[in-house]
């Protein structure tokens, strides 16, 4: 799904009123339609007590029409319009005048009039701001916002939780409206899935106000919200006639003293996604635990005991995954300077060997062209440095993929992955996934993928995808807590089945039986 930003909308607005010789209002009422329709879907006709709180924009518009479709059909509502400016947009005057034809006149809101009650059990719908905030709200409009989060009453927000910018950083953090569900028009907007914003929304849905398909179909956007329908049309069958060589050799160069586990969990990734062959390299040590743990998979091993000190090997792999559990001791460095130097087959870079990038800068000019760089957040700080917030990091990141031809994959909660100027913006995955060895998992799957023939860009957007779908089903058995990275691998199997998976229908009961 694409995820279009607020001039993208605002031009697909004017496209749709000039191509279907519609007046602005028209589109509004579609918009407080579907949000009426949403709520009547589920309430019933309900008698609990709806405050709509409206801005004077076009959001706050919205609002107000949807007062009148809900008063319309008998709900019990209360209207205040937060009265931040004087300069109230077109539509929310009419749809003003309409609300006053039932006479109905909200209570206007200033900055020194006290602050209605709202009861726990009541509905707040939020219409305060949308997508044209431009300036952090005046501190009492902040406080308006804060008692609707203190009310502790189901917060429903128009478009985008009022208060959160939808494409930059928030400064103030008391300023934006904690939503229970947000019903966001056409897209969901960027701020939705990164850390720092995302907190403010527990649920969200997309309302489609019929905005102009032709201009959405071939507008291009900054990012793309990735979920099931986009990763199936990656997935790669496999072939009758196949054989273990059809699906590639990953090489997993990694390990130390006391890290050896970490490599089991890439190794065994990269297998149970699907590379043919998996071979590991590790120190001596590793030896015996990896042959032991993992009997598919074949073992090389360094001259040292306890750390790698030369990566060099016979076999030409169709990719490595290096740097899980591999340490940073000074022979190690050596070692993977040296092996930059003269590697070329695709990488997929992670933990220490990202460290070690991160400490000499110039590797980067050696990583070959597309290399996957997975970094967690601490290794994201040291590898471009510190940003100041979640949109900063996005740019710099996208500047650091073009300069250095890779792609990197942004874990957390969602999950990014960003080659050049384009982000993908993962949905699966849970709480429970930030738990040790997560992350080898990851690098092994997306390894995994790469091996098999999958583009570089391709294996990191699916291999994202998979490991999230692996935790959340995971997660139905083991609970949060308990989820451990092995479970991810455990579950990879049915991650790749659920792609396939009809959704349940319901089943409907004939009068008869
Ligand atoms: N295509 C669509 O998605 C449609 C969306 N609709 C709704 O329209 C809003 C966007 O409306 P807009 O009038 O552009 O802006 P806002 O209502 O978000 O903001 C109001 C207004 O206030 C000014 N302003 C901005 N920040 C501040 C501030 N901190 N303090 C005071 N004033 C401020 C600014 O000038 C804004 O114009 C969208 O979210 C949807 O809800 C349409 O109804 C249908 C089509
Ligand atoms: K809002």
């Amino acid at each position: 799904m694409k995820l279009y930003s607020t001039k993208q909308i605002y031009k697909a607005d004017q496209i749709s009123i000039k191509k279907e010789e519609i007046v602005s209002n028209e589109l509004m009422e579609r918009a407080a339609l579907q949000l009426f329709n949403w709520i009547h879907l589920r309430m019933q006709g309900a008698p609990v007590k709806i405050h709509l709180f409206c801005g004077i924009g076009n959001n706050g518009g919205d609002g107000i029409a949807l007062a009148r479709h809900l008063l319309d059909h008998g709900y019990n509502i209360a209207v205040y319009v937060v009265n931040y400016s004087e300069k109230r947009s077109k539509d929310f005057l009419i749809n003003l005048d309409r609300l006053k034809d039932r006479k109905v006149w909200p209570n206007f809101m200033d900055s020194d009039d006290e602050l209605p009650e709202i009861n726990k059990d009541d509905i707040i719908v939020d219409g305060i701001f949308g997508i044209g905030l431009n300036r952090t709200p005046d501190t009492w409009v902040t406080k308006v916002i804060q008692h609707l989060n203190a009310s502790q009453a189901f917060i429903l927000s128009i478009d985008i939780p009022s208060g959160l910018f939808a494409e930059r950083g928030t400064e103030d953090l008391n300023s934006v409206i904690r939503s229970n569900f947000v019903l966001s028009f056409q897209t969901p907007k960027l701020a939705f899935f990164l850390p720092e914003s995302g907190r403010f929304i527990e649920q969200w849905e997309v309302l489609d106000i019929g905005l102009d398909p032709d201009y959405l179909m071939k507008t291009e956007t900054d990012y793309e919200l990735i979920g099931k329908n986009e990763v199936l049309m990656l997935y790669r069958p496999r072939e009758k006639y196949a054989h273990k060589g059809t699906y590639g050799h990953s090489l997993i160069i990694g390990g130390s003293y006391g890290k050896i586990g970490a490599v089991c969990l890439t190794a065994k990734a990269a297998l149970k996604v699907g590379s043919g062959l998996v071979t590991a390299f590790v120190p001596k040590i590793g030896y015996t635990i990896l042959q032991t743990a993992l009997p598919e998979i074949m073992v090389l091993t360094d001259s040292e005991n306890e750390v790698l000190t030369s990566m060099q090997f016979e076999l030409v792999p169709n990719v490595i995954g290096i740097g899980i559990g591999m340490g940073t001791s000074e022979k190690t460095i050596t070692a993977f300077t040296k092996f930059l130097s003269s590697n070329k087959q695709p990488l997929v870079i992670d933990a220490d060997a990202l460290n070690i990038i991160s400490n000499n800068k110039g590797l980067l000019e050696q990583i070959p062209e597309e290399s996957i760089l997975t970094p967690h957040p601490k290794e994201l700080e040291r590898l471009i440095g510190k940003w100041e917030d979640d949109f900063e990091k996005l740019a710099k990141v996208k500047k650091f993929s073009k300069k250095y031809k890779c792609i990197v994959v942004i874990k957390g909660a969602h999950t990014i992955v960003i080659k050049n100027e384009k982000g993908y913006v993962n949905t699966t995955g849970n709480p429970g996934m930030a738990t040790a060895g997560s992350g080898d998992v990851l690098t092994g799957v997306i390894t995994g993928l790469k091996a098999q023939g999958y583009t570089p860009l391709h294996a990191a957007i699916f291999g994202v995808y998979l490991h999230g779908k692996a935790g959340d089903i995971a997660v139905e058995k083991t609970g949060f807590q308990s989820l451990i990275a092995s479970d991810l691998i455990e579950n990879l199997g049915a991650s790749f089945l659920d792609l396939f998976k009809i959704p349940e229908q319901p089943i409907v009961k004939q009068d008869n039986q």
